[in-house]
């Protein structure tokens, strides 16, 4: 086979149970319920079950797994005083990426994994999964404080994840509309098939390279503003078309420069994401309930989708999940480049039940390549190059 496809486009690189897409209908599902249906019904530690184990869990079940992560979300000592030493204007993908990778070296016993036909069940692999779930919301609020110089405020085992991150962010705990909010948020970004992030997780994780490994060559791979790195870049562009009125304008203009929008656009979808229509409807509520300076931001956005879809809508481009999220983090208060982190957060779940669906059939990912490079050729000696090689 010697087709090359840029991209991979369409290209199915592994078989997978744990999510489904229609890109033309805008279907998306977990394990064959529907998206709007966790989002109405589920809470994120049962989405994440039902991504890891296949089916939603008995009562008892997730209560023993909420137990599990409300007891793993405080953040080693050791690990919290290297972060301290972290440069305070450092991104917070790049710190979590190091601190989940640092993670790793306090759980060593990735030998069990040569052993693919037990991996499945083994303590190890149920446990490093609760571990990083559990890790990736404390550190990244705990980070908030630390980068502003001050102590980072202590996780609290009473709360849920989505509950405990905002109550770590903000010092309060969160009102109820706020916890449901982040809560919905989560389910939305938990799992997306063989988006870039999974795949850079099941490359990593097909050379049975340790879990920790795996999360962070997928945070690595999600920072970029091409995949989760959009969500960041989407309000610092609202904020720069500032109002409705600019935006017919502002939008011709930068396609007229062919540079992208932020949070437009999906490989797979040629409607609007799933996600971002539900995203749209909690702004929608958020605003009415609320109000104030979230307003212009969000009619400035609505505007900038229509605009969008009057140009692109031939294309296939449509909003994206990035698209609408910003603006709910905004209001929560939480800073712009803090969004991408807030992603990874719940895409650890789908990372990770990912990697759990793979290490139980596991092959290394060797894929090859068009060599487009010279034939062999003569060395030549220093004394008789004539020109300096291109930089
Ligand atoms: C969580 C996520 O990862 S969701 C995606 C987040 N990323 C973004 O929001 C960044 C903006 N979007 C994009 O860059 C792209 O749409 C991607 C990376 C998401 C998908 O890329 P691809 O599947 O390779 O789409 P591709 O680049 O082939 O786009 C098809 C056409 O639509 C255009 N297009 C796609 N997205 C956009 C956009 N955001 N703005 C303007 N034009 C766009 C392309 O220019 C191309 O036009 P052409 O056929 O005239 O050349
Ligand atoms: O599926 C993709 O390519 C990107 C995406 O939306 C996600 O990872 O959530």
């Amino acid at each position: 086979m010697s087709d090359f496809l840029p991209g991979l486009e369409g290209v199915p690189a592994t078989k997978s149970a744990i999510s489904f897409i229609d890109g033309e209908k805008g279907i998306l599902s977990y394990r064959g319920y529907p998206l709007e249906t966790l989002a109405t019904n589920s809470t994120f530690e049962e989405t994440t079950l039902l991504l890891l184990d296949g089916e939603l869990p008995t009562k008892a079940a997730l209560n023993r797994f909420s137990k599990q992560l409300r007891s793993s979300y405080r953040i080693k000592y050791h690990i919290r005083e290297m972060m301290r030493h972290f440069p305070h204007t450092g991104h917070p993908m790049d710190m979590l990426q190091t601190a989940v990778c640092s993670l790793g070296m306090f759980y060593p016993g990735t030998e069990c994994l040569t052993d693919a036909d037990s991996c499945k069940d083994i303590d190890y692999v149920r446990n490093m999964t609760v571990n990083i779930i559990a890790q990736m919301a404390p550190l990244v609020a705990m980070w908030e404080h630390m980068r502003q110089g001050y102590d980072p405020i202590n996780p609290r085992d009473d709360l849920s994840v989505a509950e405990n991150l905002l109550y770590m962010f903000t010092g309060k705990e969160p009102d109820s509309l706020m916890a449901r909010i982040m809560d919905v948020c989560l389910i939305l970004h938990a799992e997306h098939t063989l988006n870039a992030s999974t795949f850079a997780a099941l490359v990593a994780g097909s050379t049975l390279a340790s879990p920790y490994s795996v999360i962070s060559a997928a945070i690595g791979t999600l920072s970029g503003p091409l995949h989760g790195g959009a969500n960041q870049r989407v309000v610092g562009m609202l904020q720069e078309i500032g109002s409705p009125d600019n935006v017919e304008a502002w939008v011709d203009k930068k396609l007229a420069n062919k540079e992208v929008i932020w949070g437009m656009g999906h490989r797979e979808y040629k409607v609007k994401d799933p996600r971002a229509t539900i995203l749209h409807k909690l702004v929608t509520k958020l605003v009415e309930e609320r109000g104030g300076s979230l307003d212009k931001m969000f009619a400035t956005a609505m505007k900038l989708e229509e605009v969008c879809v009057d140009r692109l809508g031939h294309k296939g481009v449509y909003p994206n999940v990035d698209f609408y999220s910003g603006i709910l983090y905004s209001e929560m208060g939480i800073p712009e480049d803090q969004f991408t982190a807030l992603f990874a957060v719940a895409r650890s779940a789908g990372w990770l039940a990912h990697w759990r669906e793979q290490i139980s059939n596991n092959r290394i990912y060797r894929p090859t390549q068009i060599y487009v490079g010279h034939e062999q050729r003569e060395y030549i000696p220093m004394s008789e190059r004539k020109k300096a090689p291109k930089q």
